[in-house]
Parts: structure tokens; sequence; C-alpha cells
């Protein structure tokens, strides 16, 4: 799927879609549970993974209106009847991988070419400390893999660097074990305010981790816990949101997104990230309201560690902005669907932008961008970012445009509602 964008500028209201990452973990804790009714999930690709791997693992689950009904397998998953494919979608393959350990059998993961060169490494080794065997049966720490269950809790530690999926995974599976477990953090944490969202939704359903956060961060799980996730209602997200807020603030233009209530979200940085750069925003936190009026934007510096989904905003933003734009500690945003930090680098050029990629971070001179026939690398956010700039620029295409529906079914849908003269051609 090619879409063709024109230059043009958005106005209007729109509401935030659910958020993808509390909707993967309600669906996985509520399959754990007895009972469950997730209100107001995602419903995306990688969303739809979830369900269809926790239906493998035992769990019913009918949507209805909307909503899912989850009948859950109370801590105790099935053996999967077949290989699981979790389709493009990392959080559920970490998160299945765990789940898969506490099976009392064999299990097997597998998704799709861009899935097949995500890193599960950490994941593998403390899984095998815990009790667990997993193996990647190329033996590169990628899917396929194979789990052979047996988690049983210990002392152990798993590098922070590279994916907090890891640390999410085991924090949802090892509560479930019958031995308490210290899980200790190697290095820099990256990406903690997805792990903050994990603890969130585990403390909902009952579950009780202790976390320390002295030296190095540590989780300590006591065993034997039961899940009773009943009744949750899933908050708009701010990662999809981050698209439609960067729109207005390039376009110079007015929007105003609903259903962005406080929560656990590190993408909400979006809001002060708009505002550094000269947007004018505000947040009514009570409604859930945020507004972005559009005006000149400059240069502004991120740290990326904790928000690395805001990475191909923050770099169309930085593209149009009059001045440097760095952003710096995002060396593991090349380890999503595609290595986005050389993405982003490759289309902005394309685009004329000066861009400067280094291992960590990218430099960003911002100007003038004109059109060109851009490449979406089979990546919704890399899609949605080049479609956004190319309002700015007019006269561009931006090819694998059906990535969106991982996480934002609606993008396309939702910014022409703004006004966005954007063309989708199905072929
Ligand atoms: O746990 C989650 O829901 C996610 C964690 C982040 O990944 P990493 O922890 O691998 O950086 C983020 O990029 C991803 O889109 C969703
Ligand atoms: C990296 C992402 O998701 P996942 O890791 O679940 O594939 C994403 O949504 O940008």
């Amino acid at each position: 799927m090619r879409v063709k964008v024109s230059r043009t500028s958005v106005e209007g209201e729109v509401f935030a879609p659910p958020s993808k990452s509390y909707t993967h973990r309600a669906i996985t804790i509520g399959s754990l549970s007895e009972k469950c009714v997730v209100r107001r999930p995602l419903i995306s690709e990688d969303t739809k993974a979830t369900i269809r791997a926790c239906k493998m693992l035992g769990a019913h689950i009918n949507e209805e209106k909307g909503d899912l009904f989850i009948e859950g397998v109370k801590g105790k998953p099935h053996i999967p009847e077949d290989v699981i494919d979790v389709g493009n979608s990392g959080t559920t393959l970490r998160f299945m991988t765990a789940v898969a350990s506490l099976v009392d059998g064999v299990s097997i993961l597998t998704g799709d070419n861009s899935l097949r060169t995500r890193p599960n490494g950490p994941l593998i080794e403390v899984l095998h400390d815990l009790g667990a065997e997993v193996i990647s049966t190329l033996n590169n720490g990628c899917a396929p893999l194979v789990v052979k269950g047996g988690l049983k809790g210990a002392i152990a530690k798993i590098d922070g660097s590279i994916s907090s999926q890891f640390i999410s995974a085991l924090l949802i599976a090892c509560p479930l074990t019958s031995q308490s477990t210290t899980l200790s953090i190697k290095g820099e944490l990256r990406s903690k305010p997805y792990v903050n969202v994990t603890l969130e939704i585990l403390r909902e359903a009952g579950a009780e981790i202790f976390e320390d956060s002295n030296h190095n961060i540590k989780f300590i799980i006591p065993p034997n816990q039961d899940y009773d996730l009943k009744d949750y209602l899933v908050p708009g997200d701010f990662s999809s949101a981050s698209y439609l807020l960067a729109a207005a603030a390039m376009t110079g233009s007015r929007v105003v997104v609903k259903n962005m209530f406080p929560s656990q979200q590190g993408d909400m940085a979006i809001i002060d990230i708009l505002k550094q750069m000269g947007a004018g925003v505000s947040w009514d936190k009570e409604n859930g309201v945020v507004t972005v009026n559009g005006r000149d934007l400059k240069g502004v510096r991120v740290d990326a560690a904790a928000t690395p989904d805001l990475v191909p905003t923050i770099a169309v933003l930085g593209a149009v902005a009059e001045g440097q734009t760095v952003i710096e500690n995002a060396e593991h945003v090349r380890y999503k669907e595609t290595d986005r930090l050389h993405a982003m680098a490759v289309e902005l050029k394309k685009m004329g932008v000066s861009v400067k990629e280094d291992r960590d971070q990218l430099t960003i001179k911002g100007g003038k961008l004109k059109g060109g026939d851009l490449h979406g690398w089979h990546d919704h956010r890399i899609v949605m970012a080049l479609t956004i700039a190319g309002m700015v620029a007019g006269d561009t295409t931006v090819d694998t445009a059906e990535s969106i529906f991982i996480s934002y079914p609606n993008f396309f849908d939702d910014i022409r509602s703004l006004g966005a003269d954007v063309v989708v051609n199905k072929q």
C-alpha cells in the first residue's frame, strides 16, 4: 500500500486510539487471571497477535462491542496445539516466551521476517537461570524459539540496555512460580516507563512486587501469587497521538486530541518536547485533552533512553525546526521493527535534510523539506512519521503504508478527518 501526501495543514478534533502497551498487558495478565474484561482495547495487528497467543495458551477471549471478555487460565497456561506466530510484535514474543516458560511442556514461537531478526539473548539466558529452557533454533538469539517450561524462582541478573520487554516479561511470569525471584538489572535500563506500565497493571491485578532502586534497579518477587485483573479500561496512546500533535506543530495548525489522560506512558514526554521546540501546547489533564497550536519550531536536544517510540516523530519535527536537533541515547531504537535510526536518516536525507547518524544518536539540521518517493521500511512508526513530513514537503509518496495496521489502524482516516490531503492507494 502506498500513500500520496500533498502539502496541507490540519485543523480539528480527534480521539486518540487506545494504548498498544496497556492493551498487550491487560490481555496477557487478564488471560493469566480467572475472568477479566478489557474495555476499549486497541485492536490492531500487534494486539491481535497477543490475543492469538493467549488463546493458544488456553485462554478464551471473545470480542463484544469492542471490549474483550476473557476466561483465563488462572496462572497455568496450557501446552499450545500449534506454533505460536506473533507476527511483527516484539512485545508479544517477549511476553509469551516468559509465559510459555510456565507451561508444563513445550511451546514454539515464531514471527515475521522483521520479528525473526530481533534480539532475545538476555531473556533466553535469564529464563535458563530461572529453570526454563529456551532454544533459539538458529542459535542467534532470535525466533524461532523453542520453550520448555519449568520456570522456578531464583536470584538472577539481566541486561537492561537492549529491551525493557525482557524485564516486563519476567515481571509477568515470575510471581506465578513456586519460588521467590530477585531480578537485578545490569547497567542502564532503557525504556523504563514501559516497566512501570507493567507494574501498574500487575498491581491492579493484585500482584506484589518490590522495587529497590538504591544502586542498580532490583525487583523482589514473592512466589505463588494469583492474578485477578477484573475490569480494565485501556487509556489513550501517546505514541500514536504524537503523529497528530506533531502534524499540527509542523504545519502551523491547531489540533485538539482527546483521550489523553495521564498514565505511566513515557511518551507523554512528547508534550514537553513540543513545548521546548516552541509549539503552543496545553494539556487539560482532568479532561484528557491536549491542544497544539503550531508555530515556528526550533531545534532541541532529546534524551531518547526512556522514549524510543518517539524517535521517528522527533526526527521529523527536527527536520522542519530551525537549527540543530540531537536525539541521543537511542541505540536501542536500532532493535525495533527496523533499525529506526538508520531508516530515518536515509529517508530524511532523501528529503534534503542534513542528518548525521552515530551509533547512539541522530543529529539533524532542520531546513526546508523537499518531497520525494520515500520508503516506509515496513515499519508503522516510520510510515506515520514520513506521512506528516510529507504534509510539510508536499509531493511525497510513502510505500509499505499497510504497516500502520500494526499499531494505529485508523491513522490515515484520523489524519484525513483533520483535513490532511493523504490519498491511500491500496496496490
Ligand atoms: O513494553 C512495551 O510495550 C514496549 C516497550 C518498548 O520496547 P523496548 O523495551 O524494547 O525499548 C517500545 O519500544 C515498544 O514499542 C513497546
Ligand atoms: C517497537 C514496537 O513494538 P514491539 O516491540 O512490540 O514490536 C513499536 O510499537 O514501536
